[in-house]
């Protein structure tokens, strides 16, 4: 580090500025006169650098033994585990979110790091029969090489190690981008990956905004992206992408809808749609931003969800009793806010909130009401769109199969939830709701680091993050013929055509 409020790039093992010598800044979002930092403002030379890098590091990096790999990641879990407050606090300071949360965050990284050393010893091929006698058949896997890695800023340190953890495990090495709007976060764990021993050139820091993110996407020498953001940002890259024919694994948006039937438990799921909606500002693609509730309890939950609601304390993260963050921006603040007249112009009616939140040591950071919305028909913006704030949607419906149906009714489809008592309707829903991911009787959010996660539809292009699946994503399978028959192969193909 240059000093504590200059931050640097780490490319080849060295902390070093970006070559323009251009920097950017980072804010609190809840005290936008706390400056977090400088960063480096990277460009093309840069990422050329980053990447050249990474290049070499492949090398050596691919024929280091996996439970090896596996075993620096264990101590990086180590390491994550022993500074998980610290990092917690600099996140909540970064990106708002309170501290229970960004402990939360850091330790999905810690289960992600735990996970990838037990894979160190489960990278498996198959082993499967030949047709020949005297010839084995197996495959394995082999690493792709120079990964670049493209985030968002809302999980800024564990949803950037659902990416790396598996890329270098599997023995490739990687360029990391960190969102422009939390590279403080992005820093503090590359400089655990430095601290835990991980070799120069394996993991590359380039701070930058979206033309950085860019310079990756284009480099010839990258052989995958992993991107975690909006569906716009995603399209766009995965066109470039295809046209160089590199792989490409998207995460986007969603539009995730809670069903509450008329036998739910309506505690339970009062309790999951205020944490789905509000929790982390709303900021979650994963968030619930859709109640379709049937009518026989529609006013109850409305009401009791309204009341809880109002209990909930805005405020800086990281001070005590803070339930509820910032957004991360101004433009966030605005485009929230701008939703308001959309629900107003398509008739629907704001029952709770509405408006940015001020007073009370708010006013100076992007806070915003928890707010909720009646009277919404499936067709309308506020029903369909990605608010990507502490809004939520409420729909009416009178039947099981029409709230299946309307949850259905969107672009997106990463997670659901459904609450319900009825074994039957739960089973349904598992088959039925276009989703990823299905959570009966929890709200849409809380995804195990070694469970699989990704969406359908317009949320993502068919790859997984967690889990084994990511694995796959990041590794090649190599097949390989193994024949043994010191040339008897064609005689015994002769005595098959006799
Ligand atoms: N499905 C999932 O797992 C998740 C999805 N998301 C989604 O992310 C979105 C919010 O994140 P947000 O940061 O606003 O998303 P953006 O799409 O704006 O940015 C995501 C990342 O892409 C970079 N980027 C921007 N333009 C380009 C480009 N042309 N080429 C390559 N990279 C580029 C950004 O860099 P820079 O910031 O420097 O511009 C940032 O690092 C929401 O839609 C949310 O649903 C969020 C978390 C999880
Ligand atoms: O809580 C979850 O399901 C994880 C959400 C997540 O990773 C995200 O919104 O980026």
């Amino acid at each position: 580090m240059a000093d504590d409020t200059t931050f640097q790039n780490y490319i080849g093992g060295q902390w070093v500025d970006a070559q323009s010598g251009e920097t950017f800044e980072s804010r609190n979002p809840a005290r936008t006169s706390d400056l977090v930092g400088h960063f480096p403002l990277s460009g093309g030379a840069d990422v050329e650098a980053a990447v050249a890098a990474a290049k070499a590091a492949f090398e050596t990096w691919r024929l280091v033994p996996a439970p090896k790999r596996g075993e620096i990641l264990k101590r990086v879990g180590d390491l994550l585990t022993e500074r998980k407050n610290e990092i917690a606090f600099e996140m909540t300071r970064e990106m708002g979110k309170p501290h229970f949360e960004t402990k939360g965050d850091v330790q999905e990284a810690i289960d992600t790091a735990y996970y990838a050393m037990t894979m160190g010893r489960q990278l498996f091929g198959h082993t499967v029969p030949s047709e020949m006698n005297n010839k084995f058949n197996m495959t394995v896997r082999r690493p792709i090489g120079v990964c670049g890695l493209i985030t968002a800023w809302n999980f800024p340190v564990a949803v950037p190690t659902w990416k790396m953890f598996p890329a270098i495990l599997s023995g490739n090495t990687v360029v990391f981008k960190p969102s422009e709007d939390a590279p403080h976060s992005g820093m503090l764990l590359v400089k655990v990956m430095e601290d835990a021993g991980v070799p120069p050139g394996v993991v590359n820091l380039v701070q930058g905004a979206g033309a950085t993110g860019q310079a990756i996407v284009e480099h010839d020498d990258v052989a995958a992206i992993s991107f975690t953001g909006s569906s716009e940002t995603g399209a766009a890259l995965a066109q470039q992408a295809a046209a160089d024919h590199k792989r490409v694994s998207l995460e986007m948006g969603g539009k995730n809808p809670a069903i509450v039937m008329e036998d739910a438990d309506l505690d339970l799921a009062m309790e999951g749609l205020i944490w789905g909606a509000y929790g982390t500002t709303g900021q979650r693609c994963t968030a619930t931003s859709r109640l379709i509730v049937h009518e026989d309890v529609h006013d109850e939950l409305v009401e009791r969800v309204i009341a809880k609601a109002k209990e909930l304390r805005l405020g800086y993260g990281n001070d005590a009793g803070v339930d509820v963050g910032p957004l991360i921006n101004q433009k966030a603040l605005d485009k929230v806010a701008g939703y308001m007249d959309v629900a107003r112009e398509d008739g629907a009616s704001i029952a709770l909130g509405g408006a940015a939140a001020t007073g009370d040591g708010l006013d100076d950071g992007f806070f915003f009401q928890p707010t909720l919305f009646t009277n919404v028909t499936r067709d309308m913006r506020v029903a369909r769109e990605e608010i990507f704030g502490p809004v939520l949607s409420v729909i009416k419906v009178s039947s099981f199969d029409e709230a299946i149906d309307v949850a259905n009714d969107v672009k997106y489809g990463l997670s659901s939830a459904v609450y319900t008592r009825d074994i039957a309707r739960a089973f349904q829903a598992l088959r039925d709701i276009d989703a990823g991911i299905t959570y009966i009787n929890g709200p849409t959010i809380g995804a195990e680091a070694h469970m699989s996660f990704g969406g359908v539809k317009a949320t993502g292009n068919g790859h997984r993050e967690g889990g084994w699946e990511v694995y796959d994503f990041y590794t090649e399978t190599k097949t390989c013929y193994i024949d043994f028959s010191g040339g008897l192969q064609r005689a015994q193909i002769d005595n098959y055509d006799d």
